[in-house]
């Protein structure tokens, strides 16, 4: 291949990737492979600039606008970072500076890389007016309404604030945030997200706030521009934003050389796993801006600003053997046994294989040498396989047919990524793990009982279902291991107290594909017992608000189920509670009698929920959709464009939250 079809060739596939990981948010290498490939095209184009093309990868911004949101350009420029790998690259950036300003003092503002999506947010005369993405650093997606769900970035300002500004910052996801988004997943059967970073920007694309809303996202900005702002430095720049109200990160640092900007890098290195957020890095930025403006930008970049990259934490081990895990709807994951090695701080000894895809797709096998990294996943993975120490007799893996526990046939739906056991009620830890679920804290939080017991409580045949539960006897349970007299005692008044929990939890306890614990209030609250719902048609369930066809298809299949039908029997004999009981509000009133409301956007009074309940305590009806039958919108901060139009369009009244109060107040 000559030069000029290696240059193109690299360009294709850097910008796939670019599609891949901006706009898909779903990366297909690993971000050293794609920066590797990017420095080798780098170096091609810098020693045949007559092949130079201003729309290579190495010339622009990364990101892309989708066709999703309105697309609008940016009134200044966004820019990606320069990066540097080690401290030379910083010392010789430094050198650059001063061929340009000459041989002056310079100040660096250190400050943290955090890990996340780019924003820019238009404030004027001290009100949030316009969220956009980076896009391609020209335009980019508008997403306002997103960006003003998250709590953290102020609608209004307070202090001394200019009139008119963009101000840059990072959309985020903590890794507490995170691994709860997670836990509710893995909790009703899901795949759970990947990563922070791609939670975190596929978040911002969202068409439905009020799901955006519910994710906890943060936003830490870094940067303020426009004309004639009330400060002359980066770190004054900062400290101006954190008192008009934004959220910016104390760990920022003046360093009055490059060997305190070396002492910064060198503590975040070893503490940035303390953080609640992840960072890959340090920006270091010249910090007066009258010499920012004189440096000015590459097609790409400022020439005032760098990145520093910590290494990613990585190492490389052997792979013993994968372990396939049933979990308790039959979700099938493979495991991967490493040889026991060191890793950010802690003895790695398992790493996630995530599915059959992830396997074939970095062609793991076992007794290879893998790499593996810690981001932001509860455990690691595997990213890679040194090929170079492959052994020579390996053979590809097979992935499992059968159930590594029952040996029933694994089946794979068309459009998921796992395989699962079908063996619903024979495979033992399909079982156990209902049961468990069953009693868990957020279902029927049955104390006294805890999952290694459900586990001997099988083993021993003594329960096969959680209906088992309510007839267990103390003489039954007391030949177990570990079990005294008290102990007993206390598993069986446990199991008979969870006959108060309310019907939402049970529903919820129930184990139902898909219904997790928000589903099944939806569900509990709109049919009120369990005969309704079972009697529901696939229809009928998905007009209830936010129930889709795919929670509906699952609960009807479980409705079907004869052993289903059974187990609920016998749990209404023992006395669970299997309708809602209406709690008496003293302020309910009838005076919304007749009238259908629908709510719509973000509240500051109300969670959406608390409205929704008030409109029924009073006696009124909340539509999920305007239509001629709507009698009043409720319109939060950032109702949907689509839905103004379509209430003013049929001559609804539009109430803001202060009219609604007013209503609520006024005498019948
Ligand atoms: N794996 C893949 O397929 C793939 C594809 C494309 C890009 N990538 C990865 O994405 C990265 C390149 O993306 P990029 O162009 O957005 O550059 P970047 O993420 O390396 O740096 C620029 C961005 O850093 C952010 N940032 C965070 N903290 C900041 C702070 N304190 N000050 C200023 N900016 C701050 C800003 O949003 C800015 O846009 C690389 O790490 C690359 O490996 C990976
Ligand atoms: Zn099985």
């Amino acid at each position: 291949m000559n030069i000029q079809d290696t240059i193109q060739n690299l360009r294709e596939e850097l910008n796939q990737h670019n599609y891949n990981y901006y706009v898909l948010d779903n990366a297909s290498i690993s971000d050293y492979d794609f920066d590797k490939k990017l420095k080798e095209l780098q170096d091609l184009e810098d020693k045949h600039p007559e092949f130079f093309d201003e729309n290579s990868p190495t010339q622009r911004v990364g990101g892309a606008i989708t066709k999703n949101f309105k697309t609008i350009a940016h009134e200044y420029r966004m820019y990606s970072l320069d990066n540097s790998y080690s401290k030379e690259d910083l010392v010789d950036w430094e050198a650059r500076i001063q061929r340009v300003l000459g041989n002056v003092a310079l100040q660096y503002t250190c400050e943290l890389k955090y890990d996340g999506a780019s924003i820019s947010i238009k404030y004027e005369n001290g009100k949030l007016v316009q969220a956009l993405t980076r896009g391609d650093g020209f335009q980019g997606d508008e997403v306002t309404n997103n960006i003003k769900t998250i709590k953290s970035v102020p609608l209004k300002l307070k202090g001394n604030f200019p009139e008119k500004f963009d101000i840059r910052g990072e959309i985020i996801l903590p890794f507490a945030g995170f691994e709860k988004m997670n836990q509710d997943l893995i909790e009703i059967g899901e795949t759970p997200y990947s990563n922070p970073r791609n939670t975190a920007s596929g978040s911002l694309k969202l068409q439905d706030s009020a799901e955006v809303a519910k994710r906890p996202l943060e936003c830490l900005l870094y940067f303020v521009t426009g004309n004639n702002l009330p400060f002359s430095s980066q770190f004054e720049g900062l400290d101006s934003a954190r008192k008009w109200g934004f959220k910016v990160p104390q760990e920022a640092k003046l360093a009055n050389n490059l060997q305190e900007v070396f002492d910064f890098i060198d503590y975040w290195d070893t503490h940035r796993h303390q953080l609640p957020y992840e960072t890959d890095g340090v920006v270091v930025k010249v910090d007066s801006i009258r010499h920012q403006e004189e440096l000015g930008y590459t097609a790409k970049s400022p020439r005032w600003a760098m990145a520093y990259k910590f290494k990613s934490e990585q190492v490389s081990t052997k792979l013993n053997s994968i372990n396939y895990q049933v979990g308790r709807t039959g979700a099938i994951t493979p495991v991967a046994n490493l040889a026991p090695v060191q890793l950010a701080g802690t003895i790695v000894k398992r790493a996630s294989l995530h599915n059959a895809d992830q396997i074939e797709k970095l062609d793991i096998r076992i007794h290879d040498t893998v790499f593996v990294e810690k981001g932001g996943e509860i455990i690691p993975k595997i990213i890679a396989v040194d090929l170079e120490k492959r052994p020579e007799n390996s053979e590809v893996t097979k992935y499992i047919t059968h159930c590594p526990e029952c040996e029933t046939e694994l089946v794979r739906n068309e459009g998921e990524a796992n395989h699962y056991c079908p063996n619903f009620y024979g495979c033992p830890p399909q079982i156990i793990g209902r049961i468990q679920h069953y009693i868990s804290r957020k279902a029927m939080d049955i104390e006294g009982l805890g999952g290694e017991t459900v586990a001997l409580l099988f083993n021993n045949g003594l329960v096969h279902n959680y209906a088992d539960l309510y007839e267990l006897t103390v003489e039954q349970i007391l030949p177990l291991e570990r079990m005294a007299q008290k102990s007993a005692e206390n598993l069986v008044k446990g199991v008979q107290n969870s006959k108060e929990i309310p019907f939402e939890s049970v529903l919820f306890a129930l184990g139902i594909r898909f219904v997790g614990e928000t589903v099944a209030k939806k569900l509990a609250k709109h049919y009120k017992n369990i005969d309704a719902l079972r009697q529901a048609s696939l229809m009928d369930l998905v007009l209830v608000d936010e129930i889709g066809e795919r929670i509906a298809k699952s609960v009807i299949e479980f409705f079907e189920n004869d052993e289903n039908q059974r187990i609920i029997e016998r749990l209404r004999n023992h006395g669970i509670q299997f309708e809602i009981v209406e709690k008496i509000n003293p302020n309910a009133t009838e005076k919304f009698v007749g009238k259908t409301f629908v709510v719509s956007g973000v509240f500051s009074q109300f969670s959406r929920d608390e409205l929704k309940n008030t409109i029924e305590d009073n006696g009124g009806k909340v539509g999920s959709s305007i239509s001629a039958k709507t009698d009043f919108v409720v319109a939060g901060d950032n109702m949907g464009p689509a839905k103004l139009e379509k209430a003013t369009k049929l001559n609804i009244p539009i109430l803001s939250e202060d009219d609604f109060i007013k209503k609520l107040n006024e005498s019948e």
